[in-house]
């Protein structure tokens, strides 16, 4: 792994829900053991793979959606806008600058824990990209449980990282969203930083462009879940 990517995400938990050592080399480049299942075209049969969910998450505006959607088409996993689960109530309460509450967000955070043991429909990657602020502890621990629920899930989550100044100015500038630049200082109020999570991975998103961001994101979940080949890399 490059230093740039050394300073900027951070992977010392890559194998703590990742494949194991001896098939992710801790420099982040795949191992040559990497399991292959029973070499049929090269990949693990589909009884044997496992479905992993990776959560875009941080604070309004710092770019999930787009990070997210560009993550699920470059992978071809299926893309899932955690906003979308959100009530009626909660989004006219965001769109007039007001913060959710705890109780405002709990059954949002259990409508996309559901979804994370959802069957997917046919010809959809059962693999997902989801968006969700997830913004303080006890709400990732909500997503977490979905893996309690069913063994073949992996769950790992990226926040997004960025100084609040920068965000109001992203969120000034979108255009149609209904969540603008007064939300913003109450999202950083009710966050708590997933530093040492060990399931997180931070990923500063301000002072570089949105492409060099989707590259590091996308290079940086390739090494967490896939082999050079494109196969799943059996989790045990
Ligand atoms: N890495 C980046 N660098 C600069 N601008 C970005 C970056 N990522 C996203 N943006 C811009 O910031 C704005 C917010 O992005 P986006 O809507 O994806 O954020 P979000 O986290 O999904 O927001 P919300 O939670 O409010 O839905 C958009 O205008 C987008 O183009
Ligand atoms: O937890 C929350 O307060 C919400 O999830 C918000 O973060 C919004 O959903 C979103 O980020 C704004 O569009």
């Amino acid at each position: 792994m490059g230093s740039y990517e050394k300073k900027h995400i951070d992977t010392s938990a890559a194998t703590d829900y990742a494949p194991n050592s001896a098939e992710l080399k801790t420099n982040g480049t795949h191992a040559a053991t990497a399991v292959k299942g029973d070499q049929t075209n090269g990949r693990i049969p589909e009884h044997e793979q496992k479905r992993w969910i990776w959560f875009i998450t941080g604070p309004t505006a710092c770019g999930k959606t787009t990070i997210a959607k560009a993550l699920a088409a470059k992978l071809s996993f299926t893309f899932v806008e955690g906003d979308d689960y959100h009530p009626k109530a909660n989004v006219e309460k965001m769109s007039r600058g007001e913060p959710l509450t705890d109780s405002d967000r709990a059954g949002w955070l259990e409508a996309l824990r559901d979804h994370e043991t959802a069957i997917p429909p046919e010809g959809e990657s059962p693999h997902l990209v989801m968006t969700c602020s997830a913004l303080k502890r006890h709400y990732r621990d909500v997503l977490r449980e979905g893996a309690k629920n069913a063994g073949n899930l992996r769950i790992r989550l990226v926040f997004l990282d960025a100084p609040e100044e920068v965000l109001v100015q992203r969120a000034g500038l979108r255009q149609g969203h209904f969540a603008k630049a007064n939300l913003v200082d109450s999202q950083f109020e009710a966050l708590e930083r997933p530093d040492g999570e060990k399931d997180v991975s931070v990923v500063r998103v301000d002072g570089r462009s949105i492409e060099d961001t989707e590259r590091d994101v996308e290079k940086h979940v390739r090494e967490v879940t896939m082999c050079d080949d494109g196969s799943y890399l059996r989790v045990l």
